[in-house]
């Protein structure tokens, strides 16, 4: 894994105890943490949402973003134009995320998989390029 990627990463307090533990997990990477700071009932958008900005505005390489199911963090990010959220469950959709989608913001549903599935996917993710090629005319045509 490269130490110039940067990472954005964000939770609510569902996916709170796994954002701590991927923080640490990822301590080789330049890593910010917007939020949730408590495992606190909070609110999914306040944090998906400057995850997904600070992947758009081009100060991040990559997003993860950890709730419960992950669908709450993913909708709200790929709200965001420049932002292609993908839901990963194991280290073979997060490999195909990656080299068939370009997502640029990984979402980790906390409740349905384990903390060392959540690594591995997570090193999944970071460590696979973009294939590009015929996949790069698929995803050009992602926006609307
Ligand atoms: O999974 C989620 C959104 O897709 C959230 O993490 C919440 O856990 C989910 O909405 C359930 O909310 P609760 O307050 O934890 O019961």
């Amino acid at each position: 894994m490269s130490d110039k990627i940067s990472i954005a990463i964000g939770s609510d307090h569902a996916g709170f105890e796994y954002k701590e533990l991927l923080r640490e997990f990822l301590s080789a990477y330049e890593v910010k943490d917007f939020g949730t700071y408590s495992a606190e009932s909070a609110d999914y958008p306040d944090f998906a949402h400057p995850v997904a900005s600070a992947v758009e505005d081009g100060g991040f390489t990559l997003g993860i973003l950890v709730c419960g199911s992950a669908n709450g963090v993913a909708i709200t990010a790929n709200k965001h134009q420049g932002i292609r959220a993908a839901i990963c469950w194991t280290q073979e959709i997060a490999e195909l995320a990656r080299l068939h989608n370009n997502a640029n913001v990984l979402c980790i549903p906390a409740r349905f998989v384990s903390t060392d599935a959540a690594k591995a996917i997570t090193e999944k993710f970071i460590a696979t390029a973009f294939e590009g090629g015929r996949h790069a005319v698929r995803v050009g045509k992602m926006s609307c």
